[in-house]
């Protein structure tokens, strides 16, 4: 038996030499799938099958980067050179362009980003003269996005007036044409967006038979990562691609199953078995990754989800420490207590900064902990964010470079045609919009054949376009001998880019400057990474596929040690020794926009789920008791998920009572009542008091009178609230005989105040509640009369 087999278990090795048929590995976080996968093309090659026919589907490019190379120290690096390896997006971009004819687009056609996606509606909308209130672009094109991921196309729509009639009641009766004209927008600027690199592939592979045939020839054998957050879109080019061979190897954690609000279907991983023939089905059951705290603390996650196969997951690693969870009073005192952790962690056990990852629910999050571990010297990287590419001075250099492959390019010509600026007004480029719709040809031809057009300019603007057009094709003949390094700095020299953002001299031109000189540098390591991993010459062309389907997690530059900050849904598939997962507050995470439905409740539990399992030896779940939100501190609860945890494998420090999850405080957000939600959540399960218990569960019979159900957190805790833009109560305005309403006791009467400055209490009659003392500091009370 081949070495490296010897390094998986049983369980492992089983769906890892098996070669032929249909096959789908469901099982728990850390339980190697990903493993299994890289091992199984290791060993299909060994097997003398052709990498040329295997086809490898994963989340990330970074993730296929690095299956490609643990697989070419097993099998050399000159044959997995061969395998198609990549996201969905980047290898069918690569079909596409292979065939983009059939389409009736050029093979260099250019990706628009959700930047130049958001850029071209807003300008549709405008040129049809539509409230821009209503029709919101982003909004737009959301929708434009899932009827693409639907495939629903814009003939489709047209004949469907269900669609038309929804996009009717949410007051916006344009949509179709909006999508119209975007679509036609797109194909003339021959551009396609990202989800038009899942419709087009499906397109092509529904109407040209022949090219199907091509490619279902071609991939013998596929393997999918993450299958159970693919969308139908993808689904179906699996299913197409798959169907003559039936070599098909699908993994996948239905419990990690994240991304159902960009369309992603659960379905397709537990409908698995009835698309195909005698599907073989594995389960691993041995978890690699964490200590037995935190597997079994992740199952005790789990567990509360109604909807989901039942799995085991354990693992023979060390107990392992227990989780630990911080409250702070603030968001301010969070990002303090992880960056002082992670500092102390660091000297005392001699970790690195890449031992540490911090994860969180939303990217506006990172602010405060980013302040802190600056204010400790701790490098760190933000993945995902507003990603380096996106960046104003980066884009601009960009669009000059699409600008060169496919000057039809209208988003890219239109954000450089006057910067920097050269005299060519928005009144000009709205002429050149205008004019190159009514001849149905693009704003660059419109410009070379200015004198043949409608066009009215006076000669000055004339020649400044002319002079524009004859620089890019001055570019254009460069890039038949450069590469892109030498490309990309005669660019920024000649169009005075580097000397606009050198100008002023200020910090911020200055950091511009820099990205630039970082952005040039990564072209040369791109110009030599790509011959190195992928045999290929490092073309412009091939750098700005890899600079537009770069996805989020794939950043990787600069010093390695590092502590990691990203979204929990970039962190699918890492792991890390220590995790830090911040924000568990109500609202927050759960997030407030999952308050509607069981289904949306469950995937965030999911998300928690994948969340602590990124964790190898030590997890931290951090809340803080108020919170700044939308330029305002709010205050906030404990997230139900903490209390949902089994208490045993938790360390608290904080008054425990405070983490109970009182459903009846939130929204009831599934209109059960009490005591049937007690059976399943939490109320039931409220450990961390037991004396309190039997009061509790009396307490929520007696449905009436909901204020009692409140567990009051401990009043000194209590955060800072400046509800209803309320007078500041430090300054002790309120005097007896005040009448306040406070959000959950409803209202009542100041009785009196004692104490002073930040203890200043409040004696409070309330109409129903009776009387309570409030630390004004921390009472959500709005003064009413
Ligand atoms: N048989 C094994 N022996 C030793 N280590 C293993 C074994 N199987 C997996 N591992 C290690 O366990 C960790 C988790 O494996 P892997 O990432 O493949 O799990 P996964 O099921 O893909 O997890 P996730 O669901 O989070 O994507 C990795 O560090 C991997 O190298
Ligand atoms: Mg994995």
């Amino acid at each position: 038996m081949e070495k490296y087999l010897s390094q998986l278990n049983e369980a492992q090795l089983e769906p890892t030499i098996q070669i032929g048929g249909p096959m789908i590995i469901i099982a728990g976080a850390g339980s190697g799938k990903t493993r299994v996968l890289t091992y199984r093309i290791a060993y299909l090659m060994h097997k003398g099958i052709d990498p040329f026919n295997i086809l490898s589907l994963t989340f990330t490019n970074k993730a296929a980067k690095e299956m490609k190379e643990r697989i070419s120290t097993i099998v050399g690096s000159s044959e997995s050179k061969n395998l198609w390896m990549g996201t969905f997006h980047s290898v069918f971009a690569k079909i596409l362009r292979i065939e983009a004819d059939k389409l009736g687009y050029p093979s260099n056609f250019t990706i628009y980003d959700s930047q130049d996606s958001g850029r071209l509606i807003a300008s549709i909308i405008k040129e049809m003269n539509l409230d821009k209130d209503i029709y919101k672009y982003k909004q737009v094109l959301g929708r434009i996005s899932s009827y693409k991921n639907s495939l629903i196309t814009v003939r489709a729509y047209f004949q469907n007036p269900e669609l038309k009639e929804a996009d009717t009641m949410a007051r916006r009766p344009r949509m179709g044409d909006i999508y119209k004209a975007y679509v036609e927008r797109c194909f003339k600027a021959g551009a396609m967006d990202f989800d038009d690199l899942l419709l087009k592939t499906n397109e092509l592979l529904t109407r040209f038979p022949e090219v199907l045939m091509k490619y279902q020839n071609r991939f013998k054998y596929i393997l999918v990562d993450e299958y159970q957050d693919t969308n139908h879109s993808q689904y179906l080019i699996v299913r197409a691609l798959s169907d003559k061979f039936q070599n098909i190897c699908v993994v996948g954690d239905d419990a990690q199953s994240i991304y159902a609000f960009r369309g992603a279907n659960i379905n397709n991983i537990l409908n698995f078995q009835k698309d195909y023939d005698d599907v073989k089905v594995f389960r691993l059951e041995q978890n690699y990754r964490s200590t037995k705290n935190i597997v079994n603390a992740a199952n005790s996650i789990i567990d509360k989800n109604q909807t989901k196969l039942d799995k085991v997951v354990w693992t023979a690693n060390d107990e392992g420490a227990k989780i630990k969870v911080n409250r702070s009073l603030t968001d301010g005192d969070e990002g303090r207590f992880v960056a002082s952790t992670i500092f102390e962690e660091k000297m005392n056990n001699q970790l690195h900064n890449s031992d540490f990852a911090i994860l969180y629910r939303t990217n506006a999050q990172s602010r405060s902990i980013e302040d802190a571990l600056r204010k400790r010297d701790i490098p760190y990287r933000i993945y995902g964010g507003t990603s380096f590419y996106q960046r104003k001075e980066i884009k601009d250099v960009i669009s000059y470079l699409r600008l060169i492959i496919n000057p039809a390019d209208e988003e890219a010509l239109k954000r450089v045609i006057n910067f920097p600026p050269r005299g060519i007004g928005q009144t000009t480029v709205d002429k050149l919009i205008v004019s190159a719709n009514g001849y149905n040809r693009t704003m660059f031809e419109v410009m070379k054949n200015i004198d043949k057009t409608n066009v009215k300019v006076n000669s000055g603007t004339k020649k400044k376009l002319q002079d524009f057009v004859t620089l890019i094709e001055s570019f254009q003949v460069l890039n038949q001998t450069a590469d892109v390094f030498e490309l990309a700095e005669h660019v920024t020299r000649t169009t005075g880019i580097i000397k606009e953002f050198n100008k002023d001299g200020t910090p911020e031109g200055v950091a511009r400057m820099e990205n630039i000189e970082e952005l040039i540098n990564g072209m040369k390591d791109f110009v030599e990474g790509q011959k190195e991993i992928a045999d290929t010459t490092g073309s412009l062309a091939e750098f700005l596929e890899d600079v537009a389907l770069a996805t989020d997690a794939d950043a990787d530059k600069g010093d390695p040690d590092h502590v990691a900050l990203m979204t929990i849904h970039l962190a699918k598939g890492l792991e890390f020794s220590n995790v830090f997962i911040v924000g568990l507050e109500e609202d927050l995470f759960p997030s407030a926009m999952s308050g509607n439905t069981r289904a949306e409740l469950e995937e965030e539990r999911r998300l928690f789920y994948v969340a602590v399992t990124r964790a190898e030896k030590q997890a931290y779940l951090t809340y803080a008791l108020s919170r700044y939100r939308w330029g305002k501190l709010v205050d906030s609860e404990p997230s139900r998920f903490i209390s949902e945890i089994d208490e045993q494998y938790l360390e608290i420090t904080t008054p425990k009572e405070e983490l109970r999850f009182n459903p009846m405080l939130s929204a009831d957000i599934f209109g059960d009542t009490p005591s049937a939600t007690s059976k399943k959540a939490s109320p039931n399960k409220i450990r961390f008091k037991p004396a309190k218990q039997a009061v509790l569960k009396k307490d929520f019979k007696s449905k009436k009178e909901p204020e009692k159900f409140k567990v009051t957190t401990p009043k000194n805790l209590k955060p800072v609230a400046k509800t209803g833009g309320n007078t500041n109560l430090f300054d002790n305005k309120l005097v007896a005989g005040n009448k306040v309403k406070h959000l959950r006791f409803g209202t009542g009467e100041v009785l009196k105040i004692e104490g002073a400055g930040a203890d200043t209490k409040a004696e409070i009659k309330f109409q129903h509640g009776g009387t309570k003392k409030l630390l004004l500091r921390f009472a959500k009370l709005e003064v009413i009369g």
